[in-house]
Formats: C-alpha cells, structure tokens, sequence
C-alpha cells in the first residue's frame, strides 16, 4: 500500500466530529497547519466520518486471461441488448424470483413512502441508463424534456443529486439543472446548486470536492495513450471523464473484445495508480484510490448535514455496476434504498427494481405528486 496519492489530510482525526473544510480551487484541507487564509464563505461544515486520508488500492500486476475473460464477460453481461438465458447469471435465479427480492419501485410505492415517515427524502440518481436511455453514441445520451422536467421537480421538493461516471462538464450539458448536487467522474468531482436557496434549506453553502485532483496529468496522459493504440480498432471510443475515462465497446464487434481489453490493460500496467473496471459495454479508468459513488454518496449527505441516519431517507437509483457501491453504502447503514435500473435479473445490493429510464420518471413524478399531497404542503 503506497500513500502517494493522499490528497486529504486531517491533523485531528475522530468519528462524526465537526470540521471544517477549506475549498479553494476546488482543493481541500482538513489541516488547519495546511490551510490557506480563510475567506468569508467559503467553508463548509460538515460532520465527517471520512478517512483522515484517502488511501490509494494495490492495482496488482498483469492479470490473467481468464481476468481479461472476466471482464469481457461482464461487459457482455450488463449489456441491455444481449439476450441472454437467466441461467447464465450466477445466483440471480429467474427473473420472477429475482423480482421478488427486488420488486418494482413503481408496485411498492406506498411501502417506501411508508418507510420514509418522518424522514428527509434525499434523491441520488445515476446518468447513463438511469435518466437517458443507453445509446451506441456516448455524446447522444440526451435526457428528455418530460425526464428533465421530473428532475426539476423533484429537486424542488427535495435535495437531489446526480452521481455519475461523466465529467462535470459533460453531465451538467446533458442535465442543464442548476438547482442539483453533481458527483462526476464516478464521485471524484462533486460540486453543489449553483442557485443560492432551496426551499428545503435556508443556506446552500458553496460545495465542492475533488479528491482525485493529482491524478489530472496522468488521466490526460493515459487518455491520449490508449487513444492511439485503440484508433486502429473499428468502433472503440475513448471518452476522457476527466478524473476517469471511458474506453467504448459498444460499437466494437464483440470477436474483438477480449484484444481491445488485452490492449488496454497492457497500457495500465505501466500505471499501477490507476485501475480498471468492466460497466455497460465499457471498461473504465479510475484513480486506484478508495473513493466512489458510495464514498460521494455519503460525503453529501453529510455535507447536507444529514448525519444521523434517523433523519433521513436516501434513495439511490442507478443501473451500473459502479452504482452499487452506492447501493452497499445505503444497505450497511442500513437507511433509504437502493432501486436498479434493469430488465434483466442482475446481482445487486439494490433493494427495489425499475425496468427502464420512463419507470425513473414515473417514479419520480410520483414521489413529487406524493409531496404536494402531503399536509405539509411539500416541506
Ligand atoms: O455513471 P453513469 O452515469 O452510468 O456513467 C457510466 C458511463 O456511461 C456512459 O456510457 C454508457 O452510456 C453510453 C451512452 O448511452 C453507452 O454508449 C455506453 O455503452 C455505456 O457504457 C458514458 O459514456 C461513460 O463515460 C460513463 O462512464
């Protein structure tokens, strides 16, 4: 284990103590022998619970074949396209008795608005396959008007955040809200509400949090590597996340797979700080560093100052394999819930289910619905 790629630090350590973070270009110091002057406003404070440090992940050396199988497998496996028999998947069993370990969201409203009682709904959702269809094009993963309008609303009634794999810039194009919390780069880029107030908060403090800042040279780097060792495969995109990237199979013929994979990991063994991982057709780049969506997850809930989990009531969706370490988090605290979004039976941390991004909208405007109904008139 190296501890080169700290990038948070904390003189004074201690569980669910209050501290103060300083954001200045978007660097954090939990140090106050490392901080710079403090300027009026631009402090957070939080509860923490985080590590004093963010400890990087022993990436290991050349995997195997069957490594490379593996992810190809997976890749293949998380695609909505490929038809495949519910044997296939291990441990998920059939689709009806995976159902019913993870009814519908839709079917089971009444229950989750139960649960949720007296609670503050926070609303975290996923991009890609979640609020935009999967399409063979990453720069056409537009959300609909209807979708964007059920977002807005739902973020008027209660704190929402999107958490995704694109980077910032790319995602907030795509989502065009002001008034949401943004987690890109798969948690590594998190910023808060451009708009000041909020009707379920009197101040919306200036947000912002990137952990992985120190890997920006490499990730370029690495982009611009792997763009010309993959331009010869018909098909295979790199996308840069910036803090991640993207490399596309989607539109790669499948016989060439497990070469395009061999390819890219042959690129990140000269780059033991950086690690790969399979989602939707696509294998990922990320900082090897312990941080991810469940990590961003719980630094905004904690941002929001929802600390004590009797408070509150976070509901993640998401349908990629990087969504359920968000899904993890939420079931070891044992608070909100985690709904995948998927047709087929996936294996899951998830609670509840949602077959496709329309079921998301539905949901969503549901639960506005709900809210203006509510006695408390949407507070
Ligand atoms: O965390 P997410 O919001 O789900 O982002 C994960 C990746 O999503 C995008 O790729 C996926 O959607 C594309 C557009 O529909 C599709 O072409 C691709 O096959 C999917 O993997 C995005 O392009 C990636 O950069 C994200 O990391």
């Amino acid at each position: 284990m190296t501890n080169q790629n700290v990038v948070v630090s904390d003189a004074a350590s201690g569980i669910g103590m209050a501290i103060k973070l300083a954001i200045t270009n978007s660097v954090i110091y939990t140090s106050s022998a490392q901080k710079p002057p403090p300027s009026p406003g631009s402090y957070i404070t939080i509860s923490r619970k985080f590590p004093k440090k963010i400890e990087t992940i022993e990436t290991g050396q050349i995997p195997a074949a069957s490594k490379i199988n593996a992810w190809v497998d997976s890749m293949r496996a998380s695609s909505p396209t490929h038809v495949r028999p519910a044997a296939s998947i291990p441990d998920a069993g059939d689709y009806s008795s995976w159902m019913l370990n993870h009814p519908s969201a839709i079917d089971k409203f009444d229950q989750i608005i139960r649960a949720s009682e007296g609670k503050q709904i926070v609303m975290f959702m996923d991009y890609d396959g979640t609020l935009s269809p999967i399409v063979e094009d990453p720069d056409k993963a537009f959300m609909s008007k209807e979708m964007r309008g059920a977002v807005r609303d739902a973020a008027r009634h209660f704190p929402t955040a999107i958490v995704t794999g694109r980077c910032m810039d790319k995602v907030c194009n795509f989502v065009r809200l002001g008034e949401l919390y943004y987690a890109g780069s798969h948690g590594m880029d998190i910023k808060g509400p451009a708009t000041k107030t909020l009707k379920y908060k009197k101040n919306n403090p200036p947000m912002a949090f990137q952990p992985a800042k120190e890997f920006l040279p490499m990730i370029d780097e690495v982009y611009k590597i792997l763009f010309e060792k993959t331009k010869s495969t018909e098909g295979a995109l790199v996308e840069n996340n910036k803090f991640c990237l993207s490399v596309h199979f989607r539109c790669v013929d499948e016989k060439s797979w497990a070469a395009l994979a061999e390819q890219v990991k042959l690129v990140l063994n000269d780059y033991p700080k950086l690690e790969l991982t399979p989602g939707r057709k696509v294998l990922e780049v990320r900082p090897a560093i312990k941080w991810d969506k469940g990590k961003a997850l719980e630094f905004l809930l904690e941002s929001l100052g929802y600390v004590n989990s009797d408070d509150v009531f976070p509901v993640y969706i998401g349908d990629d394999r990087t969504d359920e370490d968000a899904f993890k988090v939420l079931r070891n605290r044992g608070c909100g819930l985690g709904i995948i979004v998927s047709k087929v039976p996936k294996e899951t941390s998830a609670s509840y289910s949602l077959q496709e991004p329309s079921e998301v909208m539905w949901f969503l405007q549901r639960l506005v619905e709900w809210k203006r109904m509510s006695p408390r008139g949407g507070h």
